[in-house]
């Protein structure tokens, strides 16, 4: 059945409330037919939890990445944006620096980012401030600097071109827009990049290996990326900056929205604000409840390469298929009252969200962006146990991500 509700996604009531919205259409119609409408195209919405994971984003022969995961088409075939083996090959170069112990290793790094930020907070005279400019925003902005190997001085330009970028992607711009941002981006990294193959020429390496990260090179993920070989070769200029861009645009607005929600929620309900400082052991859980109840990223879409049938419809060739995370995190065969906030959800429940994608493309920044948040918590119980909420700021621009642009708070 696909045609039994409207669903208008870019409607004022679906931007400002997407958990109820995404939520009604899942219940009515979990595979709904969405006709272009002069402005946006013809496409697919699937909100069914099970299918989503198992057929969608699990390695498959039908639904590819290889046009991006927005709605509009932009071909590459390059580092993230490519399927299969090669794919998974790729993934490799950067998931062998997140083992756990390697992502263990930021905790240090991370409290010092957000004692500093509370540092500030606790300076400012009457207590009262934007927890996104304070907090929210240059934790995840330092990070990725951090781990990409960028002086952190340069955070605030990581967030600039994180937020156009986002637009640019998702949302509806200008002709060439893309390019002139990326005129601005693109030799940053290059000269970062060339540092680094100059620290190795210097020291007459031809052929760099792990032994050199940490020595020769410094540990980042960029000298990774050219310490890395995938499919028997060294990775491409252009495949090293796909992961400079792949962490710039993936870990920033995304862990800010989290971090931000995280706090709405805690604080929107004093009950819950107390209740965790009063059991610190939900914490994980409050975490998990966040990135199900307000998921920083909605939704993204697959294209078809052959025809199928998903609920009993037949589907075209390069149909554009929108899998709905906002939706499956309302489904109340996976997730009992799935409307209701609960920072007691039981943890292997509330896990269960799609909220950082799932199967081959699942997010690879996962465990980072879940360690900031808990270190937030963590020190905020610790050093703002005061903070309340005065007002929520407005939402970000770009429809398929969830969050604001701000949060009023105060503290004694
Ligand atoms: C709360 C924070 C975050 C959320 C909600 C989030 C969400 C997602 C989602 C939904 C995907 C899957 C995309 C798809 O299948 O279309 C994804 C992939 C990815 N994310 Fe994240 N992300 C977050 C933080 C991060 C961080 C901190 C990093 C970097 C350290 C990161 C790096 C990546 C990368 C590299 C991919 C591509 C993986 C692949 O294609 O194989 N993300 N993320």
């Amino acid at each position: 059945m696909t045609q039994a509700v409207e669903f208008d996604p870019f409607s004022p009531e679906a931007l400002a409330d997407p958990g109820t919205a995404y939520g009604a259409l899942r219940a009515a119609c979990p595979f709904h037919h969405r006709p272009a409408d002069g402005t946006n195209p013809d496409f697919y919405v699937l909100s069914d939890h099970a299918e989503i994971r198992s057929e969608v984003l699990a390695d498959n022969p039908i639904w590819s990445f290889r046009f991006g995961n927005a709605m509009k088409d932009s071909i590459s075939d390059i580092g993230f944006k490519t399927d299969g083996a090669f794919h998974a090959a790729f993934r490799q170069v950067v998931q062998r620096g997140l083992t756990p112990p390697a992502v263990r290793a930021l905790r240090p790094r991370i409290e010092a980012i957000v004692d500093e930020c509370i540092d500030v907070m606790l300076a400012i005279p009457g207590g009262r401030g934007d927890f996104y400019t304070l907090l929210a925003l240059p934790l995840p902005a330092r990070m990725m600097c951090l781990m990409l190997g960028a002086p952190e001085a340069d955070y605030q330009n990581y967030k600039r071109w994180s937020d156009t970028l986002q637009f640019l992607t998702f949302g509806d711009p200008q002709p060439g827009s893309y390019e002139t941002v990326l005129k601005e981006i693109y030799p940053h990294f290059t000269a970062l990049i060339e540092a680094r193959r100059a620290l190795l020429a210097q020291a007459g390496i031809e052929e760099p290996d792990l032994t050199h990260l940490g020595s020769v090179l410094p540990d980042d993920f960029m000298s990774r990326a050219l310490i890395s070989t995938v499919e028997g070769r060294r990775l491409t200029h252009e495949e090293i900056l796909n992961i400079c861009l792949a962490f710039l645009t993936g870990g920033q607005e995304t862990t800010t929205n989290l971090i931000g929600h995280l706090m709405r929620r805690l604080l929107e309900d004093p009950e819950r604000w107390e209740k965790l400082k009063a059991e610190p052991d939900l914490i994980d859980n409050a975490v998990e409840e966040s990135l199900r109840f307000d998921p920083p990223v909605l939704a993204h879409f697959r294209t078809g390469l052959q025809p199928t049938t998903v609920h009993g419809l037949d589907v075209p060739e390069r149909a554009k298929l929108m899998f709905s995370i906002c939706g499956a995190n309302r489904d109340p065969s996976v997730f009992p009252d799935p409307d209701t906030f609960r920072i007691d959800r039981p943890l292997p429940q509330a896990k269960q969200h799609l909220s950082f994608g799932a199967g081959v493309h699942f997010c690879l920044g996962a465990p980072v962006a879940r360690l900031e948040a808990r270190i937030v918590l963590e020190k905020l119980i610790e050093r703002l146990p005061s903070l309340r909420l005065l007002g929520v700021g407005e939402r970000v621009r770009t429809w398929m991500y969830w969050g604001h642009t701000g949060l009023d708070v105060a503290w004694n």
